[in-house]
C-alpha cells in the first residue's frame, strides 16, 4: 500500500520541492540534484564525481533547526558533521575506537543530502523519516558509489546502519555527540545574539545522552549557559 506523502519543504533550493502528489511514495531518484541528473545521463558517468556532487548538497544545505529560528546564515549539515568528527577525537574512554566514531560521525547524516534535514518537530514522523533516509542511503551507496568503489560503498552503508541501530559502543558515543554538538551550537547562537535567541526547548535532548563521558561534557556546557543567562 503506497504511503501518501505530505508536502515537505526542505532547506535546499536545488532539490525540487516535493509537491503533494497523492498516492506517491517518496523516492530518492525524484530528488537527485540537477547537476547529478545531467552527469548520470552521460554515456559513461564518473560515479565517483556523481557521489561527490551528492555530498556537495550537505555543504550547501543549512540546518533546519536554526532556519526555523530565523538564523539565515547558520551552519550547514556538513559543518555539523565535521565538528562531530573532531569531537569524536576528544573521547578519552580507552574502550572506544575513536577512529570508528569519526567515520560514523562523517556519514551519519549523509542521507540528508537527498532527504533534507528533518527536525524532531516535523509532522512527517520518525517512521517515514527513517524510511526515506534508508532509501536514500541505498541509492547513494548501491546505485552510485558501488559502481566505482564497492568497498567504500559497503563501509559507508555499514557505518550508517551502525549509527541508525546503535549497534556498538562507538555508535552510542556518536549518537550522544550528535546531541552534544547540537547543544554547543545552541549556546554559540545564544551568545552570538546576546540571549535574544533562546534554545531552551532543545536542551531536553540531554536526557537522551547515555554515556557518562559525553553527559559530563553536556552538563558542563549547561553550567556555563546558566551563568551566561544569569549575567544578562
Ligand atoms: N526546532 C527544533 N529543532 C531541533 C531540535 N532538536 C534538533 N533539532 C534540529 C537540528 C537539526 O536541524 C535537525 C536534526 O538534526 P540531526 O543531527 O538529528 O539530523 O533538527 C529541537 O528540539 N527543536
Ligand atoms: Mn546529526
Amino acid at each position: 500500500m503506497a504511503t501518501i506523502t505530505l508536502c515537505t519543504t526542505n532547506s535546499n533550493p536545488s532539490i525540487p520541492r516535493q509537491e503533494t502528489v497523492g498516492l506517491k511514495v517518496w523516492n530518492p531518484r525524484d530528488h537527485i540534484p540537477e547537476t547529478v541528473q545531467r552527469h548520470l545521463k552521460r554515456p559513461q558517468p564518473n560515479y565517483q564525481l556523481a557521489f561527490l556532487h551528492i555530498i556537495q548538497e550537505l555543504k550547501v544545505q543549512r540546518r533546519t533547526g536554526w532556519l526555523d529560528y530565523d538564523i539565515s546564515e547558520c551552519e550547514s549539515i556538513s559543518d555539523h558533521m565535521y565538528r562531530m568528527g573532531v569531537t569524536c577525537m576528544l573521547i578519552q574512554n580507552p574502550d572506544v575506537q575513536k577512529d570508528k566514531c569519526v567515520k560514523i560521525a562523517l556519514v551519519h547524516d549523509m542521507a540528508e543530502s537527498l532527504v533534507g534535514d528533518i527536525t524532531p518537530l516535523d509532522p512527517m514522523g520518525k517512521k517515514e523519516k527513517h524510511r526515506r533516509e534508508w532509501e536514500a542511503m541505498k541509492y547513494i551507496c548501491d546505485d552510485i558509489l558501488a559502481k566505482v568503489n564497492p568497498v567504500a560503498a559497503r563501509e559507508i552503508k555499514e557505518d550508517w546502519l551502525n549509527y541508525e541501530n546503535i549497534e556498538t559502543l562507538e555508535a552510542r558515543y556518536v549518537k550522544d555527540i550528535d546531541k552534544y554538538e547540537l547543544l554547543v551550537q545552541c549556546f554559540e547562537y545564544e551568545q552570538k545574539f546576546n540571549g535574544l535567541k533562546n534554545f531552551q526547548s532543545f536542551f531536553k535532548v540531554i536526557d537522551s545522552i547515555k554515556t557518562e563521558e559525553v553527559r559530563g561534557w553536556a552538563l558542563a556546557l549547561v553550567e556555563l549557559r546558566d551563568e551566561f543567562f544569569a549575567s544578562l
